[in-house]
């Protein structure tokens, strides 16, 4: 007999990773009805997986996100401020926000070690935005040229990781231009203001965007602030030199870089523009955005850590 207290719900997005991961259903199918206290739910439809989460938040103690990070961003979204945990089977494409999780980079072959680490809490960014909406992100939000990607990245029909994401961007710098921003940034012990064009902005909690850019190499996941990386107006063809340095975190050090961390952030934004959280998109953004971050706003669970050396 199934103890509902202790159930895991895995959430199956048989769409991500463009699709690929449906050809993984019979295998995890398998690994889950091996199991006495867990069952397995699958997406129909985009937006589904926060859905199964919030009919299934009652019953379970343990929600399993197996997708990329927006199938993880709408598990996060149905379960923050409730008493769970979130577990990530990342069978995504880029599976950004694991990275910074378990940056060991130890590849599980099956579902056991989900049962077998431990868990933390981890803060979230919280946004709100339009006339009344609120959302979470458990990765990074960019607003602009990074949501104008992740636009594009959700349009290719096949590239995947990385090498879509890479695709996108040129694809966007081609037609882009700094963008008008009003921005105020609350810094722990003071406040900053810009009003200038910008041609990047983002709000980071993880480390890594679009498969292996650093754009936050300072991010940490419990330090209660959220890392804030922008890219200052340049011209569309200095982006290259930007593109070689985010990919070892050593555009912080740039002059056009402006990098903090921060308890919140504002923006205004004077025309619609496309805005991202964990690479779900966003359109047409109008006024303001407040950005805050939530302290330990999720239990997630994670990779043990590995004996003290003696
Ligand atoms: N059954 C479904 N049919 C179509 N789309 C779905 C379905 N279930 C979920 N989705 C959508 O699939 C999209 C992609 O999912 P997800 O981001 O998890 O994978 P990914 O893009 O491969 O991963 P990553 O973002 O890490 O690269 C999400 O926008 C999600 O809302």
């Amino acid at each position: 007999m199934m103890n509902n207290s202790s159930r895991y719900l895995f959430i199956f997005n048989p769409a991500a990773d463009k699709g690929r991961a449906s050809r993984k259903a019979e295998w995890l199918k398998a690994l889950v009805a091996d199991r006495n206290d867990s069952i397995m739910a699958t997406t129909d439809y985009a937006g589904h997986a926060g859905e199964i989460a919030r009919s299934g938040i009652r019953e379970s103690s343990c929600l399993i996100a197996c997708g990329g990070d927006g199938t993880l961003h709408e598990v996060v979204n149905a379960v923050a401020g409730e008493e769970r945990t979130v577990g990530i089977l990342p069978i995504g494409s880029a599976n950004d926000f694991i990275k910074t999780l378990n940056p060991r980079k130890e590849h599980h072959k099956g579902i056991a070690h989900l049962f077998e680490g431990t868990s933390k809490k981890v803060d979230l960014g919280s946004v709100s935005f339009g006339v009344a909406n609120h959302r979470y992100f458990v990765n990074s939000l960019g607003i602009g040229f990074t949501g104008r990607v992740a636009k594009a990245v959700k349009r290719l029909p096949w590239l995947k990781g990385e090498l879509g994401y890479v695709y996108a961007l040129f694809s966007v710098l081609a037609g882009y231009s700094s963008l008008n921003m009003h921005i105020t940034i609350t810094l722990e012990d003071s406040v900053l203001e810009l009003h200038e064009p910008v041609f990047a902005f983002t709000v980071s909690n993880g480390k890594i965007e679009g498969g292996k850019f650093i754009i936050s190499p300072h991010a940490e996941l419990s330090d209660g602030l959220l890392d804030i990386c922008i890219l200052k107006d340049i011209r569309r063809y200095e982006f290259f030199r930007f593109v070689l340095k985010y990919l070892n975190g050593t555009h912080i050090n740039d002059p056009k870089i402006l990098y903090c961390k921060a308890k919140a952030v504002t923006l205004t934004l004077m025309a619609p523009e496309v805005m991202h959280m964990d690479g779900e998109v966003y359109d047409n953004i109008l006024g303001k955005v407040g950005i805050s971050v939530l302290p330990d706003g999720i239990r997630l669970l994670c990779d043990l850590l590995p004996e003290a050396e003696p």
